[in-house]
């Protein structure tokens, strides 16, 4: 009724484009964020073989989605062959959390009303619920959605420094809410929106990888290659199977 293996006892669900569209937020004020500091490059001068081009949503999926702050910042500097010191990255990490926050004060936090009905049907059936997210406001973002009362647990960015685990695509923020739940790998299922966060989810051998699609285009089989069992574009797609 839920979708899933007869083995799964424990769901670990994603946040920021799973259950909430806040996706849509962390991408917008990236974009703000780096499209401030690559204009002010530019002024400069820049570097010789610096890619300068504006932020684009393609770099978002392929550079920062799913990961912690701090590893998108420096995923999509490299990408454009831009070196900076660690403080002019964590200036850019600001300036895009100041972005988001902006935004979360203004607009609050939405969930998908198909992931509230999976909730529901999961927290009936007796599945086990926790949540695992690179960003340090998981806990805002759940609250302002009002889903904070569903999850047993959560991994968050900042369980992520305060532990020293390596960000998604490795499987070890994943792992953790697996152990913070008291089950194995192969007992719980990754729900996922993210490239990088599928990866984690195929790396740590969880019973069940779901990949959300909620961008189109090749995204679905990428997610198929990046180690997804299933593809969906709404998680309440799970409840009719
Ligand atoms: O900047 P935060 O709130 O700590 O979030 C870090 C990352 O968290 C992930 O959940 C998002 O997919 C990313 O877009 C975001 O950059």
């Amino acid at each position: 009724m839920l979708g899933l293996p007869a083995q799964i006892t424990v769901a670990l669900f994603d946040l920021d484009g799973v259950l909430t569209t806040t996706a849509t937020v962390h991408s917008e004020a990236w974009r703000r964020a780096f499209d401030a500091f690559l204009v002010a490059r530019a002024a400069d001068g820049g570097a010789p073989g610096e890619d300068l081009r504006p932020f684009a949503d393609r770099d978002y999926l392929d550079h920062v989605d799913g990961r912690p702050r701090l590893d998108g910042v420096r995923g999509f500097l490299a990408s454009r062959s831009i070196v900076v010191d660690d403080a002019a990255v964590e200036a850019i990490a600001e300036a895009k959390n100041t972005e988001f926050l902006a935004t979360l004060a203004r607009d609050g936090v939405t969930a998908y009303p198909g992931s509230v009905r999976y909730l529901n049907a999961a927290r009936e059936a007796g599945l086990r619920i926790a949540v695992v997210t690179s960003s340090k406001n998981g806990a805002a973002v759940l609250e302002a959605a009002g889903l904070t009362s569903f999850v047993e647990h959560r991994v968050d960015g900042n369980t992520i420094v305060d532990e020293q685990l390596r960000g998604k695509p490795a499987p070890d923020s994943y792992l953790r809410g697996a152990e913070l739940m008291g089950v194995a790998p192969t007992e719980a299922a990754v729900f996922e929106d993210a490239i990088s966060g599928v990866q984690a989810g195929a790396a740590g051998h969880f019973g069940y990888v779901v990949g959300i699609d909620r961008v189109g285009g090749p995204q679905a089989e990428n997610m198929a290659t990046a180690g997804a069992d299933v593809v969906v574009t709404d998680l309440d797609a799970l409840l009719s199977h």
